[in-house]
């Protein structure tokens, strides 16, 4: 359909022409009056109201036979009553109302008033719809009538208007053989002849001719513009021999336009009615999610007048939706903003139909909240009035989350100090400047001495306790632009910023370890806990972040080594000591699995007979490439790496292995002793592991001695006693080793079920010579006696020491006085030369391992 067919409506194709007459005028007259207006109607008045329309196309209906016709009143032949249409009526509903009504002609009324202002006919329409070009495509044999009435041209007028009505035809083709043309009478001949009072005459008087004709495959175009450069409504149609095929008129052309005209109008009327049905259903879905919508939804028009609001709305503000309707937005305002908010928001609204932004509200109760606001304009057209919808949600809980991850993220829970990011951040930035203004920076790297006890003994909410006040007191130390962080467990960074002298650097390290000196409260129990401090300056001991961290923690570990609670500053020395212990560490690590580790046995001996009495199981790390390290430095390290139990457990089967394996061959019948660490008792399941142990290489308990030393009671004496008992249930008997150097609480020693003591080496060292130790060992072994234990004397090297201790009563003896710890298969032999002579065995079926 033609686009200009959407706008145009009536008032733009009608005639204003409007031909009115009186119901008792005559028709002559009424014929007379069309004829000189050039119209088709004539519209009949009575009382100022029009109540009836008289046509050309009715002059066919009228009897002119009848000679008073010319006098009778239009009345008695007008078709009554006229239908109406509105001026502003668009032309596309014009239309569907002349196929309802099935008239030809409509009065059209301006508003609601009584006065006529003009007549619409369907040729009107037709006519301003354009669609001339439609045309081209059709040649006129679709479109000419050939069934056409040809009637006699001496008939009389009378006879001519009856054929028509009886043929519905408004012509009637008259043949004329007399001169040998043909003519035609239309309707409008009809009109004349009703004007001019005459029809006595035969009907070739009153016929138009010749007749212009055109070939049947004319196109209907060109049939069209010859019609209207003419003046006339109906062509003749030949055939290639000029025989009359039928006649073509200018209501043939327009009902073909008019059909085209109707099947697109169907199908745009078709797809209004999809459209609106859609829009409909699209109106439906907006308001059930409008009303559903979890976030707060207010429309408002141009003049900031709130129409709707959804129940979110009310649930996000309290404002109910009577409360709001008919208000202005400005009763959600938190007076937070200032004009210049508003006015930029109002700006942006006008420029980009869109504002989106965070912005403060309040709530009925007053509440002052954040909200995330997005404003949208909705404007039609360009003519229409703008609305406003404005959705938004409540972000303050959203808001305090952002802050706290934020805090997460850059700040300790535990201490509220700068986390390791943010210090690496300070770091870099203090770096930078530092750099561009060639000042010294320093890094320290700090930790709590023996935290760990704290932790194992005490517990980890008490340690947390511990490490909130140790951070306290550190910050306390703090000058602006340094910072203090806590990288986790109880490490503690530090960044001194524009350090003038390396001295500074040194008073302030004073200054943490003096801050700590005094006891802190936990709970019910003081504690005294030093730190162990490194630092490295910027430029002196390295450029970058990462590299002045590492040399401020080997320097720490330095302060470590070198006896705790104290501070040191890089050397490009201690370096060489860290790369060695780190190197140890991984290589630790992979020490089980490459089954680097192996038992050594250093026999027990009767000081009186000098018999193996027993032996204990030493372990011995091989690495490839640092050799044989001592238990003494990679034990710590273990329990350090967390590593110590499965070492534990090694150890456990490897010793089992080893007694199933001598008893098998006769070898040895003693038992066995195995070191295990303190950290079993917390970290992993020693009878368990014992239990396995002794099931797997089926070895009867009364083989195997666990040592074990004081630490292991430290943190709770009950649950120690209880693994222990479940060790004795296995039958493996148990020694308490380094006796003396610990706390040596007698007390317990009397409720564990503790087999033997075994004197620590450090006092065997010194017997007899220093008056002290001696009373020791003496106290010692006195006091095992009376709580019948077992004794053990260690590291026993020399005769005399042998002498004192047989001298005491101490009966079993180890130390390299009679041998250093041994592999089995040395051990094998070491039994064998100092096995009782009646108890030798036939060592011809010797297989140590
Ligand atoms: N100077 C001197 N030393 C002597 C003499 N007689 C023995 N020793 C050494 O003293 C240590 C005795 O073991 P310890 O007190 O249990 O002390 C052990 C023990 O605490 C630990 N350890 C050894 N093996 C294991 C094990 O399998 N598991 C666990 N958890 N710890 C072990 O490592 C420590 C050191 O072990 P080792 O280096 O084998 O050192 C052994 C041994 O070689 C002597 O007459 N003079």
């Amino acid at each position: 359909m033609p686009q200009s067919s959407k706008k145009l409506r009536v008032e733009d194709v009608m005639s204003t022409e409007l031909l009115v007459c009186d119901p008792e005028q005559s028709l002559a007259d009424c014929a007379c009056r069309m004829r000189n207006d050039n119209v088709s109607s004539i519209f009949v008045k009575h009382d100022g109201k029009i109540i009836g329309v008289w046509t050309e196309g009715d002059c066919a209906k009228v009897d002119f036979s009848d000679p008073s016709i010319f006098h009778q009143p239009v009345k008695a032949h007008m078709t009554s009553p006229v239908k109406t249409v509105d001026h502003l009526t668009q032309l596309s509903e014009v239309t569907v109302l002349f196929h309802s009504y099935g008239f030809r002609h409509l009065l059209v009324m301006k508003g609601g008033g009584s006065e006529p202002v003009g007549v619409i006919s369907l040729s009107d329409v037709v006519r301003s719809q354009g669609l001339e070009h439609y045309l081209h495509f059709k040649t006129i044999e679709s479109s000419y009538v050939s069934e056409v009435p040809i009637a006699k041209s001496d008939l009389p007028i009378a006879q001519i208007s009856e054929i028509m009505r009886q043929r519905h035809s408004n012509f009637v083709l008259l043949d004329n053989p007399a001169v040998g043309q043909t003519g035609i009478i239309t309707e409008r001949d009809l009109l004349t002849m009703l004007s001019r009072q005459q029809v006595d005459q035969q009907a070739w008087h009153y016929a138009s001719w010749p007749l212009l004709t055109v070939h049947y495959q004319t196109s209907l175009y060109k049939a069209y513009q010859i019609l209207k450069l003419k003046q006339i409504r109906h062509l003749i149609v030949e055939d290639d021999n000029g025989k009359i095929l039928g006649v073509l008129a200018l209501r043939n052309i327009l009902s073909e336009i008019e059909s085209a005209y109707m099947q697109e109008l169907e199908t745009v009327l078709h797809q209004r009615d999809r459209a609106l049905q859609k829009s409909q259903k699209n109106l439906y879905l907006a308001e059930q999610i409008i009303n559903a919508s979890p976030d707060g939804i207010m429309i408002t028009d141009s003049r900031n007048t709130i129409l709707q609001v959804n129940p979110a709305f009310t649930q996000l503000t309290g404002y109910s939706e009577q409360e709001v309707l008919g208000q202005k937005p400005s009763m959600l305002s938190s007076g937070r903003h200032d004009k210049s908010f508003y006015d930029k928001m109002w700006a942006q609204l006008r420029q980009k139909g869109v504002w989106q932004g965070e912005i403060y509200n309040r709530k009925r109760n007053g509440e002052t909240y954040l909200e995330w606001l997005t404003i949208i304009c909705i404007r039609e057209s360009d003519e229409e009035e703008a609305l406003y919808a404005a959705i938004f949600s409540d972000i303050t809980e959203r808001k305090r989350n952002e802050k706290r991850i934020k805090t997460l993220a850059y700040f300790d829970e535990l201490t509220h100090l700068p986390n390791r990011r943010l210090f690496n951040d300070r770091l870099e930035m203090a770096l930078a400047t530092a750099h561009r203004d060639d000042t010294k920076i320093a890094v320290m790297f700090l930790d709590l001495d023996h935290f760990k006890q704290v932790n194992d003994t005490l517990g980890h909410s008490a340690g947390d306790l511990l490490l909130k006040q140790v951070a306290k007191r550190l910050q306390s130390c703090m000058h602006e632009g340094d910072t203090l962080a806590r990288l986790g467990g109880d490490e503690f960074t530090l960044l001194l910023t524009e350090i003038d002298e390396v001295k500074n650097i040194h008073r302030c390290a004073a200054n943490l370890i003096e801050a700590l000196k005094a006891p802190i409260q936990v709970g019910n129990t003081e504690i005294v806990i030093t730190t162990s401090i490194g630092g490295a300056v910027y430029p002196d001991d390295g450029e970058d972040a990462e590299t002045l961290l590492k040399h401020a923690d080997i320097a720490m570990y330095r302060s470590k080594e070198i006896g705790r609670n104290s501070f040191q500053l890089y050397k490009p020395a201690m370096n060489a000591r860290s790369l060695e212990r780190m190197a140890i560490e991984s290589k630790l690590k992979h020490a089980l699995i490459n089954n680097e580790f192996s038992l050594y046995y250093q026999p027990k001996i009767d000081s009186f007979t000098h018999h193996v009495v027993g032996a204990e199981a030493l372990l011995r790390w091989h690495d490839n490439e640092l050799g044989f390290i001592s238990p003494a430095n990679f034990i710590p390290l273990a329990e350090e790496l967390g590593l110590i139990v499965d070492i534990d457990i090694w150890v456990i089967n490897a010793a089992c292995k080893q007694i199933q394996i001598w008893q098998k061959n006769g070898l040895f019948d003693k038992r066995i002793s195995v070191n295990v660490s303190a950290l079993h008792f917390t970290q992993g399941d020693l009878a368990q592991t014992v239990k396995n142990a002794l099931s797997i290489w089926q070895v009867d308990g009364r083989f195997l001695e666990i040592e074990i030393t004081e630490s292991s009671f430290i943190r709770s004496l009950e649950d120690a006693k209880k693994v222990l008992k479940a060790l004795k249930k296995l039958g493996v008997s148990l020694s308490l080793d380094d006796f003396g150097t610990g706390y040596s609480a007698l007390s317990y020693l009397a409720r564990l079920p503790i087999d033997t003591l075994k004197i620590d080496a450090s006092f065997i060292a010194k017997v007899p010579d220093e008056y002290g130790n001696s009373q020791i060992v003496k106290a010692i072994v006195a006091m095992a006696h009376s709580l019948e234990l077992n004794l053990v004397a260690e590291g026993v090297e020399q005769a005399h020491q042998l002498a004192f201790l047989q001298e005491l009563d101490c009966h079993a003896i180890q130390g390299y006085f009679f041998s250093k710890p041994l592999t089995a298969q040395q051990f094998e032999l070491f039994c064998e030369a100092h096995r009782p002579a009646k108890q030798q065995m036939d060592l011809s079926s010797n297989n140590s391992q």
